[in-house]
């Protein structure tokens, strides 16, 4: 059976939340015990209490069986039971006016805080925040007044009532300077010998509608403001969490905008760095070939003769070098243009490749000329090779149906002979070609 009446005890001094005046009970959790009240059909009996301590004191013993408005404490699950969380206050740091703001409980370093007596923020900041100085104080009036007058740097405390305090007592120096930890989540407590009564009184809270919650609210809220230019207070507060969620906004942009540039750089120096491998591959290229036709070059057979003279010293097979050089070539730049001219060199030198035989060079000399060193290559098989060579050039139809003719001097490395030597004889072998009437292979005589 439900007990028909029910003694109650309340925070003397905590408004807007709860408070004794002229042996009444006031405050928005007055409005909502009596709507508990009248829903589970008890009548109250209100104990008056000096202070928050004492309330807390006399709920311990039983002499009170309910509190209205309350946090839950790891302390007071000892000797209370609760209900649902019906009301939610942010909390937040007092000072005074010249002192810092501060952006949360971590930056209070070794200033002392004043917190009421028994208050959840006492457990609170003794059991996160060993380091901070806590100044125990009666009520939040005395807390606040600690503040003004220098004797505490701090006071921490929920908003609504803080508001309504500052005002009350005509604090003007006063300022809220941040947010003060976790905020309040108040509840209903009784006694555990009315914890089966926590059932009901949650349908009732339950049952209060959003728009009595908010009547509730703004009643005892219009009344604390007595003096309209205290709003300032409660701007600073607002203005204080505007100003630190736009600095972390910004924060965010100016970082979010820094990377976006790094990568930006960092892909440019990327492409930078690849373009640099690029010429540099291509330069490393360039050095040993033709540009147009991508055949070695000059260069490349003489650093290649300077690099083996052992090898073509000391060999055991002979040598034959073939200068090739195309018939009238003047007159296809002429009738067709030098761009023609290129394309047909290009397509040429694959024709020659692919007369290749193993341990073979072959280079563009200069202009439309080529040299193909034969290893292994005798002055018979030189001239066979040269022959079918020169075969497998008129057989090609090139770019514009174009049909070349070429002529072949040859020359076989003689043991004692440099590269030098050799060339000048198979370059004197193709002039005879050339005057011979062209289109022909001619060995250079020993
Ligand atoms: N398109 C193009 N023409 C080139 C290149 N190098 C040289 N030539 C041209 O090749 C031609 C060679 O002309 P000549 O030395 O008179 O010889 P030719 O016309 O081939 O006649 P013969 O060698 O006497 O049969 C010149 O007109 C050069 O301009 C090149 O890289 N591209």
């Amino acid at each position: 059976a439900q007990p028909r009446h029910i003694r109650v005890c309340v925070d003397p001094d905590w408004l807007p939340f709860e408070a004794l005046h002229e042996g009444r009970h006031i405050g928005i959790s007055s409005d909502y015990l009596r709507y508990v009240a009248d829903y589970l059909g008890f009548s109250i009996e209100l104990i008056p209490t000096s202070s928050w301590q004492d309330t807390l004191e006399l709920l311990k013993r039983g002499g009170c069986q309910l509190s209205p408005m309350l946090n839950k404490t790891r302390e007071r699950n000892a000797y209370l039971r609760f209900s649902d969380v019906y009301f939610r206050s942010p909390n937040v740091l007092v000072s005074t006016k010249e002192q810092p703001f501060l952006q949360s409980f971590e930056q209070i370093g070794d200033r002392s805080v004043a917190v009421p007596r028994g208050y959840r923020l006492q457990e609170y900041v003794k059991s996160y925040y060993p380091r901070v100085r806590l100044r125990l104080v009666s009520s939040e009036r005395e807390g606040l007044a600690a503040v003004a007058t220098g004797k505490a740097d701090l006071y921490v405390g929920a908003m609504f009532s803080v508001n309504a305090q500052i005002q009350d007592s005509g604090l003007s120096n006063l300022k809220i300077a941040g947010w003060g930890g976790p905020e309040d989540e108040l509840r209903m407590a009784v006694i555990p010998e009315l914890e089966p009564m926590l059932k009901d009184i949650n349908a009732a809270l339950a049952n209060i509608s959003d728009q009595q919650r908010l009547a509730f609210y703004q009643k005892w809220n219009n009344i604390q403001v007595i003096d309209e230019t205290d709003y300032d207070l409660l701007y600073w507060g607002l203005g204080l969490a505007f100003l630190s969620s736009l600095l972390l906004f910004m924060r965010n942009q100016i970082i979010s905008r820094y990377n976006s540039e790094l990568m930006l750089k960092n892909q440019q120096l990327e492409q930078m760095r690849e373009d640099l491998q690029a010429s540099n591959r291509e330069l490393a290229f360039l050095s040993w070939h033709d540009p147009l036709t991508r055949l070695y070059n000059r260069h490349y057979v003489n650093q290649w003769v300077d690099d083996n003279p052992a090898t073509l010293a000391g060999r055991h097979y002979p040598i034959c070098l073939m200068i090739i050089d195309v018939d009238f070539f003047k007159e296809i730049n002429d009738e067709h243009g030098h761009n023609t001219g290129d394309q047909v060199l290009v397509e040429l030198a694959s024709v020659l490749q692919s007369q290749l035989q193993q341990d073979d060079i072959l280079a563009r000399w200069g202009g439309e000329e080529f040299v193909i060193v034969c290893q292994r290559c005798s002055p018979e098989q030189g001239v066979t090779r040269a022959e079918a060579l020169l075969a497998a050039v008129t057989a090609k139809r090139f770019c514009k149906g174009i049909s070349l003719g070429c002529s072949v001097g040859l020359a076989v490395l003689r043991p004692d002979e440099s590269m030098l030597s050799c060339l000048e004889r198979a370059d004197k072998a193709l002039y005879q070609a050339k005057s011979e009437g062209r289109h022909r292979a001619i060995m250079a005589l020993d």
